[in-house]
């Protein structure tokens, strides 16, 4: 085992000597490690950069996919879009370089999967939980959003998970920056998961379509699938425009109410990200200062105090 400058250990062996990438516009070489699974035209690998023992998550998409002109200009905006964020819960942009038959995105390691595989094993998780990682999503959302970036593809599989189980916002191939004040958009290429109504109508959307996404990955993280999930794609976008979701009884007036403003059909009426915090669901519940890897399997005790 090795350690790399912030002392992290890693296990080199997990990375096969035989197959190497070398980034010649910054003299750096990876190790190719385990396969981290398929996103979109993309092969995803861990990376050892073998300069600082570090691991990355490698986007290795082949040139030869994305010969049409427009299939390449979709992935450097999403670098584009990716490269100057930075911060807690965002996932980090660490390089971007080509070779003769592939364009290699590298980006910050995470773990623990995403929330995708945290819910598939826990079925739901507990409010504490939900309130813990809600937070840590609207602090990645607010800061997305200052930096004039729109999303629009706020899922489960898009909320990925370190060893600390900190929260990092993931996948920005569906994001669009935002020119002007009050300017509205009118397409997306592609079809995000939890899709406002505003986006299926073609009416015009903005930030507030992450608001909505925000709203669904809640009720999904409590409940255990999404508000307007059906049999098929066409039900779901008939619930959707007909805003049409309901609660098993035993959530929470206080979760009930904070999606319901999420899952306002209005986008003007939901609430905005600088206030959501203020919500009688962030103010008024337990909120763990941290949640152990267990939590990915097992559901957490949280220790039961009475106020007095
Ligand atoms: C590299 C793609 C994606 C990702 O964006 N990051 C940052 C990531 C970081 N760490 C592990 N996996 C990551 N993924 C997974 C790979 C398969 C599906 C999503």
């Amino acid at each position: 085992r090795e350690s790399n400058k912030d002392g992290v250990n890693v296990n080199i062996s997990n990375f096969d000597p035989n197959y190497i990438i070398y980034d010649s516009s910054t003299d750096t070489t990876y190790l190719r490690g385990r396969l981290l699974g398929k996103g979109g035209f993309a092969r995803c690998y861990e990376l050892l950069d073998l300069n600082t023992n570090k691991v990355y998550a490698g986007k290795i998409i082949a040139k030869s996919r994305i010969a049409k002109p427009h299939q390449k200009q979709k992935i450097l905006r999403e670098v584009e879009l990716q490269k100057d964020l930075k911060h807690k819960h965002v996932v980090e942009f660490h390089s971007y370089f080509e070779d003769e038959e592939n364009v290699y995105i590298v980006l910050e390691n995470c773990n623990r999967k995403s929330l995708v595989h945290m819910l598939k094993h826990r079925k739901t998780l507990t409010e504490p939980e939900v309130r813990y990682f809600m937070t840590q999503l609207v602090e990645g959302i607010k800061y997305i959003h200052r930096s004039n970036i729109i999303h629009r593809d706020l899922k489960l599989g898009n909320m990925l998970l370190n060893d600390d189980m900190q929260l990092k916002i993931a996948d920005f191939g569906l994001a669009t920056r935002v020119e002007y004040k009050g300017e509205k958009k009118m397409t997306v290429c592609g079809t995000p998961n939890y899709i406002a109504p505003e986006v299926l109508q073609k009416r015009g959307h903005s930030y507030e379509a992450d608001v909505w996404a925000m709203g669904c990955v809640m009720y999904a993280l409590l409940v255990g699938h999404p508000p307007f999930e059906t049999a098929t794609l066409k039900e779901t976008y008939v619930r959707i425009t007909g805003n049409s979701f309901s609660f098993p009884d035993w959530v929470s007036p206080s979760s009930r109410n904070f999606i319901k403003r999420c899952l306002a059909h209005e986008p003007d009426l939901r609430p905005k990200l600088d206030e959501v915090l203020q919500d009688e669901f962030f103010s008024a519940g337990h909120m763990p200062s941290f949640l152990s890897v267990s939590c990915c399997t097992n559901a957490p005790r949280f220790p039961v105090y009475t106020k007095f």
